[in-house]
């Protein structure tokens, strides 16, 4: 059998005595689309940071496409195909959404070949026609898109979504899990989601993992993940809208 595209062993993150990732392991296959979730510090942040290079375990192996991800500087996991977007990091304000993606893509190409990249991108996402909006004029779901629009002129394999959704209504969040679907299905790209509303993890996820305390305590579907009883107290009853 062929090696996940994603294989986390045993990964431990501390900030001095804190322990904020404990031995998590998992595995992401090729276009699987997984949410990630937990109530607030559990460590979902540290996680992507960690995968992407910006911290670096204490413990454990980080294999992305059958080489060791561990040690890596986040530039050299981007171009190997791992990258993620950034919670409360909005686009660049003062920007055209266009020169946005554009910024991404020249970070590993040179700028006529970077132009087609941040057009292609803007393609993908069926939003050309936004690509001239500055920042402020933009609607939330077109920022949500549009930072999903950066992460993906680094041509990703696989992408980690940080609370992009945090501002949608469920309409506006319906639009951006279509979105996100259908890149998979075009682009065969993988998602870890990390979203606080879960009727849009439920609804985007194959699978879903949980974090509690820094602790992987559950991985299932989302049908496995609503009814597991150390879930529902651990976070879902731990006064979650919904
Ligand atoms: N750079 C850091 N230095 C020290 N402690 C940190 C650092 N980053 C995160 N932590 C701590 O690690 C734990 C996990 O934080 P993290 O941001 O990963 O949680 P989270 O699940 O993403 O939370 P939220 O849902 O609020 O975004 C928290 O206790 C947090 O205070």
């Amino acid at each position: 059998m062929s090696e996940p595209l994603l294989s986390v062993s045993d990964v431990t993150v501390r900030f001095g005595g804190l322990k904020a990732l404990n031995e998590v392991a998992f595995t992401v296959g090729e276009g699987e689309v997984i949410g990630l979730i937990g109530p607030n510090g559990a460590g979902k942040t540290t996680c992507f940071s960690t995968l992407v290079g910006l911290n670096r375990p204490k413990s454990g192996s980080i294999r992305f496409q059958g080489q060791e991800m561990v040690g890596s500087k986040p530039h050299r996991v981007a171009r190997a195909g791992m990258t993620k977007t950034f919670q409360n990091t909005a686009l660049f304000p003062g920007m055209t959404l266009y020169d946005n993606v554009l910024t991404a893509a020249l970070g590993h190409e040179p700028l006529a070949q970077a132009r087609e990249t941040a057009t292609r991108c803007l393609r993908d996402l069926h939003m050309e026609e936004a690509g001239d909006l500055a920042v402020e004029d933009m609607t939330f779901p077109q920022r949500a898109l549009g930072e999903v629009a950066r992460a993906l002129a680094t041509s990703p394999k696989l992408l980690l979504l940080d609370e992009v959704m945090a501002a949608l209504t469920p309409a506006e969040m319906d639009e951006v899990i279509a979105t996100i679907l259908r890149l998979r299905d075009s682009h065969g790209i993988a998602f870890v989601v990390v979203e606080h509303h879960m009727k849009a993890i439920m609804k985007l996820s194959e699978r879903i993992l949980v974090l509690n305390f820094g602790e992987l305590i559950a991985s299932g579907t989302p049908d496995e993940i609503s009814s597991n009883p150390a879930v529902i107290e651990a976070y879902l009853g731990a006064g979650h809208d919904d």
